[in-house]
């Protein structure tokens, strides 16, 4: 059985009273057993909430992470600053960033290795835009993104990672993957590693994306191929974000 996980992105949203209120209240709801939750926070907002979540079962997380170690790269953030705030995971290749900020498959692939190299684990995200799902390239895009990390990186490397299939048509939109569309995709995911390694593939999460709320949550939770979900907008909301955490156990 894999373990599922719930991973909150909150993109640029909150402020240092909101990154309080919003860890507090979430740590609230959660038993000292709980395990699979994450909230990947702003990066000015990681050392306070390194504070609040240690000791905690809410893990936390990076929106991002550079594709270089160290050096001459004005406002990035490198993998080992991560490490000094307790970061145990690191969104890679999230489509906002692939979108507005000219992340590509090459420096996604480098920005998981980089996550890797310190040990944080990284959540690669993919996903068609309506336009390649309509084309009917939903896979071959799935398939060059992944194989983009792949290749850099390994099969094994997958051992510690997590994907997280985000359809871009469905992220803020309000209009979510059914249950079957995702499971679909994810399937085709899990089969593409299989071919590669079986048992890399049985224990990878695939986590589902793109307006994941707490009324839709548990029927998309409920598909073979899905073990959590990475949420938006809904995780901003404590109360929301552990009734979707609820529905993945
Ligand atoms: O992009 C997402 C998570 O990374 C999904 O965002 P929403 O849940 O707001 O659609």
């Amino acid at each position: 059985m894999r373990q599922t996980l719930v991973a909150g992105n909150w993109k640029m949203n909150g402020s240092k009273a909101a990154t309080e209120s919003l860890c507090k209240a979430i740590i609230a709801g959660l038993n000292s057993s709980d395990t699979g939750i994450v909230v990947c926070v702003p990066y000015v907002y990681l050392s306070d909430a390194a504070k609040l979540t240690e000791g905690t079962p809410l893990d936390l997380g990076a929106q991002n992470v550079a594709d270089q170690s160290s050096g001459a790269y004005t406002g990035e953030i490198s993998a080992s600053m991560l490490n000094e705030f307790n970061c145990k995971y690191a969104i890679v290749g999230h489509s906002e960033r692939r979108t507005y900020y000219g992340d590509t498959n090459e420096s996604v692939a480098s920005r998981y290795s980089q996550a890797q190299q310190q040990g944080i684990v990284p959540i690669l995200c993919v996903g068609e835009t309506l336009e390649q799902r309509e084309n009917d390239q939903t896979f071959s895009v799935i398939d060059e993104q992944l194989d983009a990390v792949l290749n850099a990186a390994g099969i094994e490397s997958f051992a510690k990672a997590v994907v997280a299939y985000e359809p871009v048509w469905a992220i803020g939109t309000g209009r979510t993957a059914s249950d079957e569309q995702a499971q679909e995709v994810h399937q085709y995911i899990r089969q593409k590693f299989a071919a590669k390694n079986q048992a890399i593939a049985d224990q990878l999460q695939i986590l589902y994306g793109g307006s994941v709320k707490p009324d839709n949550a548990k029927g998309l939770f409920a598909m073979p191929d899905i073990d959590g979900g990475l949420i938006g907008g809904a995780s901003l909301d404590a109360e929301g974000f552990l009734k979707i955490y609820s529905a993945s156990k």
